[in-house]
């Protein structure tokens, strides 16, 4: 089912997981525009310079969340609340210091539609819709009613939820639903792992030329270093590679919270 990016179907809520046979642009194939296009050995004097890489400790961490924009009244309760009602689940959250940081990657790309892949308890929608101009939409996938329920009560506390177009079911049906052509200005991928490549690849061509995508998780807590990873590891290493291959896209791996990907389409 085609629709436009400004009409919403909200369906069930199936708790399925999607399902998908994305194929790859240029996986694998080795030659792009920044070198081999494969994974390369980098250039550095010793493995993690601490001289060029601060180690990230709890008291650096806090200050650099002192030195970002606070969490206001709406986002303290949203992730007091995602806590009291979901326990350890809560850490589904994107970290603080991520939720500025989308902000800004929707002011810089002069975001007026943004399509996200997991929405949760709706923080990374909050900080995106907000920063849209009038008129602007997130168009935000989730497959739960239980935790999206949480996300629509703090936007509409924050006075976004007219800009936010929560659209339940499977992700990858919900993007395949949308129009096939470059009206996308940032798409945050942020949910099922295992779709990761499924998603850039509905999201990539629905991105338009200068427009960015943003991929979290991209070091599954560290265990995309493992070449025998299976399952969400695997996926994420596979992914890592193919978005590094991709030709139509430029990427940036980096440090931040659990890795995050930026890419801007050519
Ligand atoms: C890491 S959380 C998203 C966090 C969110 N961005 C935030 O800021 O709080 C991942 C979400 O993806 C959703 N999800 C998992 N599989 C999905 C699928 N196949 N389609 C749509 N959503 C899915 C989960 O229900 C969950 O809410």
């Amino acid at each position: 089912m085609a629709e436009n990016f400004t009409t919403g179907t909200s369906g069930t809520d199936t708790g399925a997981s999607g399902t998908g046979t994305g194929t790859g642009p240029a996986a694998g194939a080795g030659s792009q525009g920044r070198g081999s296009g494969a994974v390369r050995e980098p250039d550095r004097r010793s493995p993690l310079d601490p001289e060029q890489t601060t180690p990230l400790t709890p008291e650096l961490y806090d200050y650099l969340l002192r030195h970002n924009p606070p969490l206001d009244a709406v986002r303290r309760r949203l992730v007091d609340t995602t806590y009291e009602r979901l326990g350890g689940r809560a850490a589904m959250q994107i970290s603080e210091e991520q939720g500025p940081l989308l902000a800004f990657l929707a002011k810089l790309a002069g975001a007026r539609l943004i399509v996200e892949v997991g929405t949760f308890t709706g923080m990374s929608a909050l900080w995106m819709a907000e920063a849209l101009p009038p008129g602007g939409k997130v168009i935000t996938c989730d497959v739960s009613e239980e935790w999206t329920a949480l996300a629509r009560a703090a936007w509409t506390e924050a006075g976004v939820a007219d800009r936010i177009d929560l659209r339940i079911g499977p992700a990858l049906d919900t993007l395949r639903a949308l129009p096939r052509e470059p009206g996308v200005d940032l798409a945050f991928i942020d949910a099922d792992k295992e779709n990761n490549i499924n998603y850039w690849e509905e999201l990539v061509p629905r991105t338009r030329p200068g427009g960015l995508l943003a991929v979290d998780n991209v070091f599954l807590h560290g265990r995309v270093t493992d070449e025998k990873a299976t399952g969400a590891a695997a996926a994420v290493r596979e992914f890592n590679d193919h978005a590094l291959a991709d030709e139509r896209v430029e990427t940036v791996m980096l440090s931040v919270a659990d890795g995050l990907t930026l890419a801007r389409k050519r």
